[in-house]
């Protein structure tokens, strides 16, 4: 599927004050666009990039071109911006109209840190549900309030997620949302998972990543610099094991790698007793040093009877994120005799990959037997045993 860039970069950045306009001041050696451009320009899967400027930044704009390493024949002549981010978007969209490509991912010229795997989510998600915008966790409780401050509620932290970029959609149906919002007079989306919601379409949320902050305030520059500082950053290589058991029992089926099974025989579980998805959440806890799966899901507590295991696997992902860590590779071997994994293991690896946030290559399932012997050979239980590599920048491993 062709997938394009597009950067909005046509703001004043009246919030960062100082001078010039934020994406053209320079971080570290380089200005922010160049920066943010980079991440986009460098990714295999980005066939084109539009950036969208403000009229009058034209010389700084030609300046941050001539800073990148190999000027790339993939941008394309810029585009003009307007008075709000939307009006911004819409015009790149409109200067995309001739290429036509399947899938756009709109992304803010201030958020210089989005990394590749990032990018890669975003471009899976479209791919899967047509759009889809980066969020993450909220760890400071939110309060709505009125006209005199007063709280006038508290919703449920678990369930609200602070929104980045790059957000991910099909081409035509945004463009024609985009459209349809101009036509009515609706210019105060802040940003196009909230413009394509308002024209109705499905919008769903992919896994973000924390460091992807928006350059908005003077602190956040002094955050990005120190952190730039201490980040010709040096990555820590983690690699954890896990190993689950589990006993069959009575019933027709078992859950394997987040997919359903048919089986003569079920299994004895607390949760729904999936065995690869316990191995690789225990994997990746290995890899943080962080407890196993019973530390964090205690068989003990009733809410996980019968849970789906997915969680757990999404869980450990999570904390890995949280600490702005990589998920690289699982690798899983499946222990038994039957059911047999090939005609469900691109079904399992597909799920996987599904549950982590991760492309479909970073995910290896395979299986054996144990050539009859064991509790295994004797058709008594399953088992899995998992490998997790993870990346942590040095500061946090
Ligand atoms: N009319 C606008 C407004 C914003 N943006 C872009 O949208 C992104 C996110 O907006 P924000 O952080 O609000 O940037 P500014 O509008 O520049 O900031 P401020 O509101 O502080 O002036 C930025 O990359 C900005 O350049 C844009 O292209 N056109
Ligand atoms: C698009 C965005 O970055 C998502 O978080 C955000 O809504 C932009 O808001 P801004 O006020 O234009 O910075």
């Amino acid at each position: 599927m062709s997938v394009a860039a597009l950067i909005v970069a046509a703001g004043r950045g009246s919030r960062a004050g100082e001078g010039i306009p934020k994406q053209y001041r320079w971080l570290e050696g380089k200005p922010v666009l160049a920066r943010t451009l980079s991440a986009f320009l460098s990714h295999p899967a980005i066939g084109r990039t539009v950036v969208v400027i403000h009229p009058d930044d034209c010389d700084f704009y030609e300046q941050t071109i001539r800073t990148l390493p190999s000027p790339s024949s993939s941008i394309l002549p810029c585009a003009h911006g307007g008075e709000t981010r939307q009006d911004s978007v819409r015009n790149g969209l409109e200067a995309l109209t001739d290429l036509n490509p399947e899938i756009v991912l709109v992304h803010d010229a201030a958020r210089p840190f989005a990394g590749p795997d990032l990018i890669e989510r975003a471009i899976e998600a479209a791919r899967h549900w047509g759009a889809a915008v980066p969020g993450t966790t909220v760890t400071d409780t939110i309060k709505v309030i009125g006209d005199q401050s007063e709280v006038l509620s508290t919703p449920d932290r678990s369930r609200l997620r602070a929104v980045q970029t790059p957000q991910a959609f099909r081409f035509l149906p945004l463009l024609d949302a985009h459209r349809k919002a101009a036509a009515s007079n609706l210019y105060s989306f802040t940003d196009d998972g909230a413009l394509a919601e308002w024209a109705g379409l499905p919008v769903h949320v992919f896994e973000g990543e924390i460091g992807n902050i928006k350059l908005t305030h003077p602190a956040d520059f002094q955050e990005a610099e120190r952190r730039l500082k201490g980040e010709e950053m040096i990555w820590v290589t983690r690699l954890g094991t896990g190993f689950d058991v589990h006993a069959f029992g009575e019933g027709d089926h078992v859950w394997l790698g987040g997919v359903k099974v048919p089986h003569d025989r079920g299994i004895i579980a607390h949760s729904d007793g999936d065995v690869i998805l316990h191995a690789l959440t225990d994997a990746i806890l290995g890899a943080l040093a962080d407890g196993d799966i019973g530390t964090h899901f205690p068989p003990s507590d009733p809410q996980w009877r019968g849970a789906s295991s997915d969680r757990f696997l999404a869980h450990a992902v999570e904390l890995v994120r949280n600490r702005s860590g990589i998920v690289d590779h699982l690798d899983t071997t499946l222990l038994c005799e039957k059911p047999r994994l090939g005609p469900y293991r691109e079904a399992m690896r597909q799920r996987v990959a599904e549950i982590a946030g991760l492309r479909l290559d970073q995910v290896s399932l395979k299986a054996t037997t144990t050539e009859k012997l064991g509790f295994t050979g004797r058709g008594e239980g399953i088992a899995a045993q998992a490998a997790a590599t993870i990346r942590l920048p040095e500061v946090s491993a």
